[in-house]
């Protein structure tokens, strides 16, 4: 582990250097790693680990989704399988179903978990919430979780350009000895930059905090809250996003994720220095109880609650995509699409 000092507190972590892929291939060189599902997390991670050179089959039902892994290469009867056979061939099995659908799945899952294989989960949600999910693994197996920062999208985009996500990694339990290595082999091997250790019940907390607060949810709603101002008072749907949404994807935060936030500040005029600096603080102030609030709710298993009630109905889906649809359909969104069309790598 290096001990690196991130902004005043110091804290262990894998990096590459120290856990290269060479050794992670040889940690798992006996394993038949089982990819179940292959949504989101899926793809990104077998595809990553298949081009590291680890042994790594798919179970997937038939469908769209295993259409879609035979488009990308997975070969029915060798390395791609049903659910119930690929789980019966893993040896490390990684549950990447959705969360609500992994408490379907749990009693076929558990029934595959012989002594000496190993549970592998991308989030802490079904086993830190286990009254909710019923999944208690078996004592005789490891169990343990890398949890890449991003989607899998993203984690499979990168990969192939050479560069890597973040990645926490968590051990729940170790009946081998040898979990925590596994744990950083897998982390290595789907593509993760430095892995960082947590906890099962951190892991979820913080995840669930994040998706539904500055990563997704709270900057929808102030995309939404200045679009609406700026319309309200006359300005164009075009003005109105470039000034909300493209000049922060395209311009801004680029610079943030180079150099960090004074970076951006000082790459933009002192004009708009000053008044950000003067007005950072009123929207902190503003937002910051809609946060606690928000931590309270997933600390209070209340999330939890939800995400499995709502996502465990059959319709699901469709309704999930009626939501989305009213984003999509939103003026502001509509604009972004004609906005999107405009750029010049796009025309
Ligand atoms: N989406 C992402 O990029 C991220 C997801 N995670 C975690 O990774 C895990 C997997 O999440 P996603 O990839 O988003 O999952 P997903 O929502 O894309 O679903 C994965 C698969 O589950 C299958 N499935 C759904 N219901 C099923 C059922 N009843 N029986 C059998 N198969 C079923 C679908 O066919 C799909 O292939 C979750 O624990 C999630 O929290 C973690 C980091 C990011
Ligand atoms: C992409 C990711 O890490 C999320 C937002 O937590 C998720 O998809 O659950
Ligand atoms: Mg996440
Ligand atoms: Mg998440």
């Amino acid at each position: 582990m290096a001990t690196i000092n991130f902004g005043g507190v110091e804290e262990q972590v894998v990096t590459r250097e120290e856990f290269p892929l060479e050794k992670a291939r040889e940690v798992l060189a006996d394993e038949v790693i089982a990819v179940i599902g292959y949504g989101v997390q899926g793809p990104g991670q077998s595809l990553n680990m298949r081009d590291n050179g680890f042994n790594v089959i798919v179970g997937q039902r038939k469908g769209k989704t295993y259409d879609k892994a035979v488009a990308d290469g997975w070969v029915p009867g060798e390395t791609l399988f049903e659910i119930e056979e690929a789980l019966e061939k893993g040896t490390i099995i990684c549950f990447l179903l959705s969360d609500a659908a992994q408490i379907e799945l749990w009693p076929t899952v558990k029934a595959a978990l012989k002594p000496g294989k190993s549970l592998y989960f991308s989030h802490g949600f079904g086993v830190t919430y286990k009254e909710k999910t019923g999944i208690v693994p078996p004592a005789d197996v490891d169990v343990f979780l890398v949890a890449p920062k991003g989607s899998g999208t993203s984690l499979r985009r990168l990969f192939v350009e050479g560069k890597g996500l973040n990645s926490s990694f968590a051990v729940y339990q170790d009946a081998s000895g040898n979990a925590r290595t596994k744990a950083i082999a897998m982390g290595i091997g789907v593509g993760s930059g430095y892995l960082f250790e947590t906890d099962f019940y951190k892991e979820v907390t913080s995840d669930l905090t994040g998706e539904r607060g500055t990563l997704m949810g709270a900057i929808q709603g102030i995309f939404a809250a200045q679009y609406e101002v700026l319309r309200a008072n006359g300005h164009s749907p075009s003005e109105a996003f470039n000034e909300t949404v493209e000049e922060l994807t395209q311009s801004l935060m680029p610079l943030v994720a180079e150099n960090g936030m004074d970076w951006m500040y000082a790459n933009c005029s002192t004009t708009a220095q000053r008044g950000a600096l003067d007005w950072w603080k009123p929207f902190h102030d503003a937002t910051k109880p809609v946060f606690e609030k928000l931590y309270n709710s997933v600390k209070s298993q209340e999330q939890a609650e939800i995400s499995i009630t709502r996502n465990s109905q059959p319709d699901y889906r469709e309704k999930l995509e009626v939501e989305l649809a009213e984003l999509r359909d939103s003026e502001m969104w509509r604009a972004g699409a004609a906005v999107r069309s405009l750029r010049p790598e796009r025309s």
